[in-house]
């Protein structure tokens, strides 16, 4: 028999520590880990059972963001990064992301080539697996996905035992034209996902999007009318909207919706579709908590979600909005 114990610790308003509701202070915390200890040698001695300790996500967490380099071949991307989910746990993170195509070059052209199936193509079964061997929660860039004849660019999402618990695909495709400076057609291969995709990590509750929906405001509203405290939007923004937009959307998408933002880029290639970088993590405010560069590095930031709540009551936008002359609502 196999025992999951899940200890979600929290650090409460009045900064004592929390345990299964039941308010500690630091000495009272002590006594409880060795009675919790005193319990599980009671268990695994009377029943011989084994005993599985998990981590479990409270109010803090510490997620890392993986901009990673990515080439031609799918094969090293997946390796690169399944090396780096393995450097983010040594590095205390409890959550990992990856960017928009981690695993495939950004281009309409590739995507037919590089398309799997989700979840038991070879990408989706490599992060699998490393959720599992580190023991962390993996929200899984994108990948080009091929189902029912059609592709689409897709995020998957997997728990430390392995599972797939969520799927989301990118709802508004990146058709632009600007003249001179770029022109991307991505419905010319992909099909849209047509669904909101949330998800709780212990008691976090996350939304999807991916890169051109986070210029949409409108999903971003959806999310937080549904309670969501953080918005992950794996992207690869590239050298003209980059600049202009990749910073301001994300502190717009997070102050309009006091959410945590957190949008992961590859790193800056030298040919093809050059990825703007700079992955960040933007607070309920709307200022940025962190921010990399443009080269290969793993963005940590500690995330303390209870001030989603700290925003929404000293500014409570979401109780003032006037729906009863606009509005904007779940269609489903
Ligand atoms: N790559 C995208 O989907 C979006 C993008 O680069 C942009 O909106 O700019």
């Amino acid at each position: 028999m196999t025992i999951v114990v899940i200890l979600i610790p929290t650090v409460g308003k009045n900064g004592k520590y929390k345990v299964n509701h039941v308010n500690v202070n630091l000495l009272n915390d002590f006594v409880l880990t060795l009675f919790n200890i005193l319990l599980l040698k009671i268990l695994i001695n009377v029943f011989k059972c084994s005993v599985t300790i998990q981590t479990m996500i409270g109010n803090r967490f510490r997620i890392a963001l993986l901009q990673l380099n990515v080439g031609a071949d799918r094969s090293k991307n997946v390796e690169n990064a399944v090396s780096y989910i393995n450097k983010a746990k040594s590095g205390g993170a409890q959550i990992v992301a990856l960017s928009e195509c981690f695993n495939s070059p950004y281009g309409t052209k590739f995507f037919n080539d590089y398309a799997e199936n989700v979840p038991d193509g070879p990408s989706c079964q490599a992060l699998s697996k490393a959720a599992k061997a580190t023991n962390l929660y993996i929200i899984g860039g994108t990948i080009p996905e091929r189902a029912d004849g059609k592709l689409y660019n897709t995020c998957t999402i997997w728990n430390p035992q392995g599972q797939m618990i969520a799927k989301y695909r990118k709802m508004h495709l990146f058709d632009i034209d600007i003249p001179g400076r770029i022109t991307f057609k991505e419905s010319d291969s992909l099909s849209a996902g047509n669904e909101l995709v949330m998800f709780n990590i212990g008691t976090v509750k996350f939304g999807i999007g991916i890169c051109y929906d986070m210029r949409f405001e409108e999903l971003a509203k959806l999310y937080r009318q549904q309670q969501c405290q953080v918005l992950v939007y794996p992207g690869a923004f590239n050298m003209t909207t980059g600049p202009m937009h990749w910073e301001l959307l994300q502190r717009s998408r997070a102050n309009d919706n006091q959410v945590f933002v957190c949008a992961i880029s590859p790193a800056r290639a030298d040919r093809g579709y050059i990825a703007w970088g700079h992955s960040q993590v933007t607070d309920p405010w709307g200022k940025v908590l962190a921010k990399a560069g443009h080269e290969e590095e793993i963005l940590y930031s500690d995330i303390n979600v209870s001030e989603c709540d700290d925003a929404r009551q000293q500014i409570p936008i979401f109780a003032q909005r006037r729906v009863d002359i606009y509005n904007t609502v779940l269609n489903k």
